[in-house]
């Protein structure tokens, strides 16, 4: 790495390595690395992770090609994947061509080979300072709201008024931030705005969902392996962890991390370095980490369930979303928020509700949190009529209390044949056992997390 140097990463894509080392030499006074590879796939694999300031490609990646057909239809995946990515063309045989048509494909600027050194550090230097002033601009945007498409943290409720002011001011400190919360709370959603107040809001916030990996294979997906490390492994591949470089890490469900990973992922917090597996070497890396567990703060607190030197590391900020019966008062404005979603999403009017309904929704125990509401106002906006909703419209079910009583006497479910309803009272019933808790429910089903999750939308659950 080099003192000075004015931008960060430049990646350079070139089939001949004696371009690649004339570009790594001159390139490194200008960016604090520099990456260079030699196969198409690598390079659109270190464009999507690694978000470079700059990538130099060579138009004729092909040995011996000259028609830089393989360079183009390269540039325009990579600017497919990322249209704001800046592409340097190199461009041979005065290809005067192929620079006008990889300039109209959407690439910044041209050299051509054989260059001068000046012109190439020009033109690059450049290209960076345009990445730069975008990135700047996406930035200013990101802090103000969340990017099209995404929902906003919604409830101005005590407990959500608390919530909203921890994350504007831990967001933009480099504080790990552990987020508590039942299924369903907005965990991965407060992940997203605290990321999004950062300073590495232009980085990308990469998310490794401990739930949903094999317990075997977490080590691999967090710290990436070395070309046979174990019997899959047939080539060597970066992990999450040094995949965020630069950005945030979303451990969410690190409850699930398994107990003898906990020292391993504790030591790269504190050395700030990844040694992947089977790797004797450590790479230093730059993450926030932000994570997430549906564990009750007691089931934390408990050494057998989790490490405390590891929850030491991670919850440096505690941000605690109550369960959604716990801040009724949220709901109002969450229906209505997803009412108007849901409407403009089918293209319907937003459906009325009765006062009735409002109540019913308003008085319901919501053991699925705000997912559960989500899908219950999606369901309702599908099948609403011309007359305003009922609360039988909602299909919310009796009161829980009511509910339990009514189940003790209920026959046993091979007394009905009918699989979807043997469904969803199985899916049902394990996520009570298991106290709504997704990741448990989903293991004594034979799901994953997103299976499940899919089978309770289904049963609008
Ligand atoms: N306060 C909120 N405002 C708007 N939408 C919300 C809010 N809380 C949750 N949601 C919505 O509920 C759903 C679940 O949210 P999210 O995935 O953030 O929860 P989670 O706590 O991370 O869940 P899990 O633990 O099951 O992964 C999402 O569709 C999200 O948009």
């Amino acid at each position: 790495m080099e003192r000075g140097a004015e931008f960060d990463l430049c990646v350079v894509a070139d089939d001949d390595e004696d371009i690649l080392t004339a570009a790594r030499l001159l390139l490194r006074g200008l960016f604090r690395e520099v990456v260079t590879l030699s196969s198409p796939d690598a390079a659109l694999a270190v464009a999507a992770e690694r978000a470079p300031d700059v990538l130099l490609l060579d138009a004729n990646f092909a040995r011996g090609a000259t028609d830089a057909a393989e360079g183009l239809a390269l540039l325009d995946r990579l600017l497919a994947q990322d249209p704001d990515l800046i592409v340097v063309m190199i461009t041979a045989h005065a290809g005067v061509n192929v620079a006008v048509e990889a300039m109209k494909r959407g690439a910044t600027d041209f050299v051509s080979k054989p260059w001068s050194n000046e012109r190439l550090l020009a033109t690059v230097r450049t290209a960076a300072s345009l990445r730069r002033s975008r990135r700047e601009a996406t930035r200013a945007q990101a802090v103000a709201a969340p990017p099209p498409g995404e929902t906003p943290l919604i409830g101005d409720s005590p407990a959500m008024a608390r919530v909203h002011s921890l994350i504007a001011r831990a967001g933009p400190t480099e504080a790990n931030v552990l987020v508590l919360g039942e299924n369903g709370t907005g965990k991965e959603l407060v992940a997203r705005a605290l990321h999004r107040h950062s300073r590495r809001a232009e980085r990308p916030m990469l998310t490794v969902d401990l739930g949903a990996v094999a317990s075997e294979l977490i080590d691999s997906e967090l710290f990436g392996h070395v070309k046979g490390s174990f019997t899959d492994a047939k080539a060597d591949r970066i992990g999450r962890i040094q995949a965020a470089d630069g950005g945030t890490l979303f451990l969410d469900e690190i409850g699930n991390l398994p107990l003898h990973l906990q020292p391993k992922l504790l030591t790269a917090l504190e050395q700030r370095r990844v040694t992947p597996v089977g790797s004797n070497r450590s790479i230093p890396v730059d993450i926030r980490v932000i994570a997430a567990t549906n564990m009750t703060p007691e089931m934390l607190r408990d050494p057998r369930h989790f490490r405390q030197d590891l929850l030491f590391r991670l919850n440096t900020v505690e941000i605690e979303l109550p369960p959604l019966r716990e801040r009724r008062e949220d709901v109002p404005a969450l229906v209505d928020h997803f009412l108007q979603l849901y409407a403009h999403r089918y293209g319907r009017p937003a459906p009325m509700l009765t006062v009735e309904a409002r109540s019913a929704l308003a008085a319901h125990d919501w053991p699925g949190n705000v997912r559960a509401l989500r899908h219950a106002v999606e369901r309702a906006v599908i099948l609403a009529g011309e007359a305003p909703l009922t609360p039988a419209d909602l299909a919310l079910g009796p009161p829980a209390a009511v509910r339990i009583a009514a189940e003790a006497v209920q026959p046993p479910v091979v007394a009905d044949y009918n699989l979807e309803r043997v469904e969803r009272r199985l899916v049902e019933e394990a996520l009570r056992k298991h106290g709504y808790n997704i990741s448990a429910a989903a293991g004594e089903l034979g799901l994953s997390r997103a299976a499940l999750y899919r089978r309770m939308e289904k049963h609008g659950l």
